[in-house]
């Protein structure tokens, strides 16, 4: 079973002086996954990620990647890429330049590296010949994950890739997240954008203060038994809102903060209720145009469990 997993770690405890920035960490990560990683700030994404990337070494605990034990040395475990706190890049040297220089500092021949190749794969082609110094945060960011990708990573490690990245950059970069995984890669990506984890990841850890407080399947996020508030736009507003107040388990949210949309309606319930209002509105003749969680079934865990452990609950 654990030779299916890309990281293994258990126990992992690693301080900065007085901070705990990671409590006892436990994480599991399978071949061909993609695991978010998310948590308010100094919470411990990216000491964890930078263990990951042998930047520093746990004080305690056992970590295991792709397999091997990581020792107590400071080194890229094999097989593994990736960056934190943005990728390092030489700033006078073109992108194209910037990946040869890193294929012969691995001792490879830049002719042969597959550079091409992976300035396509990020979208960077028609910029390969530009300096790295004129990019803009989302080129630096793409152009990082080419030098991850030059590599051929078995693990690829990203702390917030999507930093910077307008949409269409960002659904690049999901696509070829998503495709590296189905080729067997796994992928540990932290980011504070919730609907950019919910859109690429099956797991996610959510830590809290150096604590895992949730490590799973994004599913069993979204089937706990929560109440969750719902936008809910219709072709008759008065009528829906005179029907959600009528079906039991259903809460009309007024003042949400939210823009004023006279066609729209926040309700507050589980989705067994929520399924019988849009059964009702539909039975009346009230066509349900839209229907979405105000905020993500993530989200909304993710407020819920950090600020239980920020409670001390
Ligand atoms: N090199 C360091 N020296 C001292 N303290 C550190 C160091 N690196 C991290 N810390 C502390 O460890 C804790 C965890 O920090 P970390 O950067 O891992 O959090 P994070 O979840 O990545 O936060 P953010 O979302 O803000 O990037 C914080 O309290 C931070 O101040």
């Amino acid at each position: 079973m654990d030779a299916l997993l890309a990281v293994r770690a258990r126990g992992i405890n690693k301080c900065f002086g007085d901070v705990v920035a990671l409590d006892n960490v436990d994480l599991d990560v399978t071949q061909g996954q993609i695991h978010g990683l998310v948590g308010p700030n100094g919470a411990g994404k990216t000491t964890l990620l930078g263990l990951l990337l042998g930047l520093a070494v746990a004080d305690s605990g056992r970590l295991e990647i792709l397999g091997t034990p990581v020792e107590r040395a400071l080194a890229v475990p094999d097989g593994v890429a990736g960056f934190v706190d943005g990728p390092g890049l030489y700033p006078s040297l073109t992108a194209r330049q910037n990946l040869a220089a890193l294929a012969q500092l691995r001792g490879h021949d830049a002719r042969t590296a597959g550079i091409d190749e992976v300035l396509d794969q990020v979208g960077l082609t028609d910029v390969a010949d530009d300096k790295a110094r004129g990019f803009s945060l989302g080129m630096r960011q793409r152009l990082g994950l080419a030098a991850a990708l030059l590599t051929k990573p078995r693990l690829l490690v990203l702390d917030e890739p999507s930093n910077g990245l307008d949409p269409s950059g960002k659904r690049h970069v999901h696509r070829v997240l998503t495709r590296l995984a189905a080729d067997g890669t796994s992928v540990v990506v932290s980011s504070h954008r919730m609907d950019d984890l919910e859109a690429l990841c099956s797991e996610v850890t959510i830590l809290a203060t150096g604590r895992v407080v949730f490590s799973g399947p994004l599913n069993k996020l979204a089937s706990e038994n929560r109440e969750l508030d719902y936008r809910v736009r219709t072709s008759d507003p008065l009528a829906a809102r005179r029907l959600a107040n009528d079906t039991d388990g259903i809460r009309v949210v007024e003042g949400t903060g939210m823009r004023q949309d006279a066609e729209v309606l926040v309700v507050r319930a589980l989705v067994p209720a929520l399924d019988e209002l849009v059964a009702y509105l539909v039975r009346s003749g009230v066509a349900v145009r839209e229907l979405a969680p105000v905020v993500s079934p993530l989200e909304a865990a993710f407020l819920a469990l950090t600020e239980r452990q920020e409670d001390g609950k």
